[in-house]
């Protein structure tokens, strides 16, 4: 009986490594019992370091720091930091990707203190560390978020007390410009303290943290209640709390606003954090949440005002969220330039459309309205991918000036000082 046993277990054994056998031990319950996973969980040898790990016929899976994660061996084969394969100088791949066999195994893999060592059928041999694995993989990435963020109402910012930067210690020290980042990084909004109120010192601070992103308004703007644009920032009508440039298909990711001048009333300016707001509708209601990021939409910019001439469309879903943990990483929210919608079907418009009422409650909820009155030398960064804006009317005379940034260049600059963005 038992030798019967144990020649079953060997020809079972055999499967295994020719990649026969995937879920043996789950099909197999009782023998599961009296022969413990040994059979083909693979342990290390000193039992601290605690890993196990087993070669499936499709990909091969690795429990290590808590963690179970499966990798498949094309994958593998294609992230190998061998010199042959990967340019550590460059951090770029050499590996022509498109070499490798769809229907790679590896022949051999074996554990050597925190390194994995996989030989391929060609004899090229490529070693994981465990910890690189962990960090790079599906299951440790869908844990984390891309960037920390302190969702706010008023009454959370106000408390915050979050500090403002010198104009001074923001041009001329790491410090300074590093505390501004983290500011805004984690709130979306941040001020600067003490500018010159000129449109020169205005584009030295952008330039210290980005490239200013041109646009159809130029690079550095400047306007008034002219009308000298077909849109009605260019007057002294209120406006409603929005983001800009919808209508591109990458909407400019931070905006900057220099108050030069103001003789007048009113003209405060509106900041709402869209993702506080889009975070209570995921609570509320997460299937308004989930239409909102799933249907596409379609913003528009038809200006033909003395020269200016422009027809402009951005197309992409009002939320915008990573597929692999559902993070919230852009909100389009502008109901004056939203254009037409024929991109979905009648009834999922309506479905749309009660989604897209809840948002708006909660957005203009008062509790979570920041009000502030811009006053020339005080200079504003919104994270335009977040952060909502408007305006109450005025009167007088009321000239801003302030330039979009490109979003990459701001957390490229974030990153070189050791934030995480
Ligand atoms: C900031 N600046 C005055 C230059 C442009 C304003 C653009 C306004 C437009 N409705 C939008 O939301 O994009
Ligand atoms: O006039 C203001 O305060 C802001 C107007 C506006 O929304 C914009 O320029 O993007
Ligand atoms: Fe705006």
């Amino acid at each position: 009986m038992w030798c019967c046993r144990l020649s079953h277990l060997q020809s079972r054994l055999q499967d295994l490594l020719r990649g026969r056998v995937t879920c043996w031990a789950l099909q197999q319950p009782n023998f599961k019992s009296l022969f413990p996973l040994a059979i083909h969980w693979h342990h290390t040898a000193s039992k601290s370091l605690n890993c196990v790990w087993q070669q499936h016929e499709d990909h091969f899976e690795l429990q290590y720091a808590n963690t179970v994660m499966r990798f498949d061996y094309v994958w593998l084969r294609d992230h190998c930091l061998s010199a042959s394969c990967y340019n550590s100088k460059t951090h770029q791949r050499s590996l022509d990707t498109a070499s490798v066999d769809l229907c790679i195994q590896p022949k051999t893999i074996r554990l050597d203190e925190t390194t994995l060592f996989f030989t391929w059928p060609d004899g090229h041999v490529t070693r994981y560390d465990l910890d690189w694995l962990v960090k790079n993989s599906y299951e440790g990435q869908k844990q984390k978020v891309i960037q920390p963020r302190i969702l706010w109402n008023a009454e959370i910012y106000q408390q915050a007390q979050v500090p403002s930067v010198d104009f001074q210690s923001f041009l001329e020290t790491k410090e300074g410009l590093k505390n501004f980042l983290q500011n805004f990084l984690l709130y979306g909004i941040a001020f600067v303290e003490n500018v010159p109120p000129t449109q020169e010192h205005t584009e030295k601070l952008a330039e210290r943290i980005s490239l200013i992103r041109e646009t159809i308004y130029g690079r550095m703007w400047y306007f008034t209640s002219d009308f000298s644009r077909g849109d009605t920032a260019y007057t002294k009508l209120a406006l409603d709390r929005h983001t800009d440039t919808t209508y591109f298909q990458e909407p400019c990711g931070i905006q900057v606003f220099h108050c030069l001048k103001h003789e007048g009333t009113g003209g405060r300016t509106l900041l709402v954090d869209g993702f506080y707001a889009a975070e209570q509708v995921l609570q509320k209601a997460p299937e308004e949440f989930e239409l909102l990021s799933k249907v596409p939409l379609k913003h528009e910019y038809i200006e033909n005002v003395g020269e200016c001439h422009n027809h402009m469309i951005g197309v992409g879903p009002v939320l915008n969220i990573y597929p692999w943990n559902k993070e919230l990483y852009m909100i389009r929210y502008n109901n004056y330039d939203r254009a037409v919608i024929n991109t979905v079907p009648y009834d999922v418009v309506h479905r749309w459309y009660t989604a897209h009422r809840t948002l708006t409650i909660e957005l203009r909820k008062p509790e979570n309205e920041f009000w502030v009155k811009l006053k020339p030398g005080r200079v504003l960064f919104i994270d335009n991918w977040r952060v909502l804006h408007g305006r109450e009317s005025f009167t007088g005379y009321r000239q801003l000036c302030g330039c979009y940034l490109t979003r990459d260049d701001v957390l490229n600059t974030a990153r070189l000082l050791g934030l995480q963005a």
